[in-house]
């Protein structure tokens, strides 16, 4: 990673899932003898998950591990293709040890999903061990420099003190100790809240790419007969970039906060306090799918702003796209990740706060919610005055879109209750709402942990740049999701008219400081490795310079015309 900083490699795993993963998982004694040498690099570990068959579905994963207490030894086994391990980074040619997710049988019952660590190549040979077969899945849309690996386990044993065993445990007679709270074997909360400053990050490259070039780059005429200007000073331009802007600054701070809360937390689980891992599974979940969404579609709204430029490898652009958009599927596919927020918290939040519980945490507002439904309302009705210059007042509007839209996905699974589907049934009649539901709180989160973010901040010069970055981000996803606020009777027609017409202004009122917004976020030329996005601006002489190095330049006369075209020509 010193030598490719930010680029996704080999090792990735090993210090991104592995390493946590044994942190979290392990006993003292595990931390010992797998921790101390991992940390040193002797071993190399990846996280092996996800099947062939299921990525998803985590209780229909088939590796199995069956403990034979005759010789203290778990059998791990892949007993159909389906079964074959598949995805995980660094697995194809680079670890020797897995940790491998299985179901565990023990004492003729299966326990579900645990954690073991898996030796599947020899320390000093490297060659794959007896039953393990191993390699790399083929090339993929991106991360052509990891190896993501297939592994099949036939009849592997690994001693009983390989299973991970700082929660569930195995007793040397086959006897099955509980974890404490079952949710803790879950193990995915640690990257999905990284990943949300993931996101800050390559929209905070992606737009410092695009917001320079935009200033160097000057095309087309906008007063007759005066120099081209730059293309920053197009409105249109402007409003591709500066909502990108700004959605960088808000995750900026959303990652931040995510990091925090997620210390935060894991220390009361450390300490025995369970409580709180509910909201985190729900936050990480939810904003790891809300971030990663808005950056991926941002990341192309940059490179398109760009024009034929942002399409050669030179801009950084379609790399920054095809490493960053696995983060939509992987640690969590997001729809599926949506739906876990809105079920397993939103639905479950409504209902305590509809027979009167308080709630604490981001849903607290559905108490408000669930207060306000049982007052009557007032006769005049419809929407307040909206202020299109009060960010708390856009924050409470949000907050009401949020709630008026997971009492919409409540209301549906109880109206298919009603029609007599079962559970399930109504549960996926009403998915589409429930997704909209999640979007929409995560939406609210992030807003006002932005706003919030303004009142730490002292100087008054930055406070303002960024109120009006945090208004800019505030009322571009108004008018992008008008229809929500107006179905919720939260703005009027003409309101949402007047939303437009502020965002216009305060496009203007960023254009002076865009460079200078884009220059904060401090991303040397190293790292942002683009021709387009460089500090000095002097793009066009190393964009020459750039295709000068391409490998088909090697050559004056390229052997592909003394291969095909001379011979071709000669029988024509
Ligand atoms: C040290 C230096 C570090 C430097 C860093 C260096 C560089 C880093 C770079 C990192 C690069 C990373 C590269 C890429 C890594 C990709 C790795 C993967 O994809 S790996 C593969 C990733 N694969 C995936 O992510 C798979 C996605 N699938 C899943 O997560 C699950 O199967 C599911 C959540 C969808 C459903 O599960 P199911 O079993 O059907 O569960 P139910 O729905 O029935 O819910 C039961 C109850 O459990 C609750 N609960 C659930 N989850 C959690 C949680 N996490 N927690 C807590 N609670 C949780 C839930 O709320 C409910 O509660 P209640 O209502 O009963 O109270
Ligand atoms: C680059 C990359 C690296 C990876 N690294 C690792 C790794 O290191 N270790 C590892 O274990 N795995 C890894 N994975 C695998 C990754 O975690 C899975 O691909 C991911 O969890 C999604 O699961 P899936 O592929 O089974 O998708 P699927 O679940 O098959 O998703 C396909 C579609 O079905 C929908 N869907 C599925 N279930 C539901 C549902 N319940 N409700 C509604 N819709 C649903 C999804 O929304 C999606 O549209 C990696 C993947 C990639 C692309």
């Amino acid at each position: 990673s010193c030598v490719h900083p930010d680029r996704p490699e080999p090792l990735d795993l090993h210090l991104g899932m592995f390493l946590p993963t044994l942190l979290n998982q392990a006993t003292p004694e595990q931390m010992e003898r797998f921790f101390t040498p991992a940390w040193n690099l002797r071993i190399i570990g990846t996280y092996a998950q996800t099947e062939m068959g299921h990525g998803t579905h985590l209780r229909g994963l088939e590796t199995t591990a069956t403990f034979d207490p005759s010789t203290q030894e778990f059998v791990l086994h892949s007993p159909t293709i389906s079964s074959i391990k598949w995805w995980p980074g660094g697995l194809g040619k680079t670890s020797n040890h897995a940790i491998v997710l299985a179901q565990l049988h023990t004492q003729g019952r299966c326990h579900g999903l645990h954690a073991f660590i898996v030796p599947i190549r020899d320390m000093d040979t490297h060659v794959p061990l007896p039953g393990v077969v191993v390699g790399d899945i083929g090339p993929k849309f991106g991360f052509s420099e990891v190896d993501n690996g297939f592994l099949k386990l036939e009849h592997v044993r690994i001693p009983l003190d390989n299973m991970l065993m700082k929660f569930a445990k195995v007793e040397p007679d086959g006897t099955y100790v509980k974890p404490p709270s079952a949710k803790l074997t879950y193990g995915m909360v640690f990257i999905r809240s990284m990943i949300v400053g993931q996101s800050a990050l390559a929209l905070a490259k992606s737009c410092t790419i695009a917001i320079r070039y935009s200033a160097v780059r000057h095309q087309s005429e906008l007063r007759p007969g005066e120099p081209e200007p730059q293309i920053l000073n197009y409105q249109t331009q402007q409003h591709k970039l500066f909502p990108v802007l700004a959605a960088a600054y808000a995750f900026t701070f959303v990652g931040q906060y995510m990091k925090d809360t997620y210390r935060r937390i894991s220390g009361d689980i450390h300490a025995g306090d369970y409580s709180q891992l509910p909201e985190l599974h729900a936050l990480s979940a939810g904003l790891k799918a809300f971030t990663t969404w808005a950056a991926n579609a941002a990341i192309e709204v940059c490179r398109m702003s760009c024009g034929g430029h942002g399409y050669s490898r030179s801009s950084a652009l379609p790399d920054i796209y095809v490493e960053f958009t696995p983060t939509c599927t992987y640690e969590g596919e997001n729809t599926v990740m949506m739906l876990q927020t809105a079920s397993r918290y939103l639905v479950k939040s409504y209902r305590q706060a509809s027979v009167g519980q308080r709630l604490q945490g981001s849903v607290s507002y559905l108490s408000e919610a669930a207060a306000q439904r049982l007052r009557p309302r007032p006769v005049s009705g419809g929407a307040a005055p909206l202020s299109t210059q009060d960010l708390l007042s856009l924050v409470h509007l949000y907050q009401r879109r949020a709630a008026s839209l997971v009492e919409l996905a409540a209301k549906s699974i109880q109206q298919e209750l009603q029609r007599g589907r079962s559970q399930e049934e109504a549960w996926n009649h009403s998915s589409i709402d429930l997704v909209r539901a999640s979007d929409a709180h995560c939406h609210f989160v992030v807003v006002k942990l932005f706003v919030d973010k303004l009142e730490q901040v002292d100087d008054a010069a930055v406070k303002a740049v960024l109120s009006t970055l945090a208004l800019l981000y505030a009322l571009k996803g108004l008018a992008d999701n008008s229809g929500d606020f107006l179905q919720a009777g939260l703005l009027t027609v003409p309101q949402a008219t007047r939303v437009s017409a502020r965002i216009k202004e305060l496009l203007e009122e960023l254009r002076p400081d865009a460079v200078a917004l884009v220059d904060a976020f401090d991303l040397n030329d190293r790292k942002l490795n683009s021709v387009l996005g460089r500090y000095d601006g002097n793009v066009y002489e190393h964009l020459y310079e750039w295709a000068r190095q391409s490998p088909l330049n090697a050559t004056e006369v390229h052997e592909s015309f003394h291969k095909y075209l001379k011979p071709l020509r000669s029988r024509l």
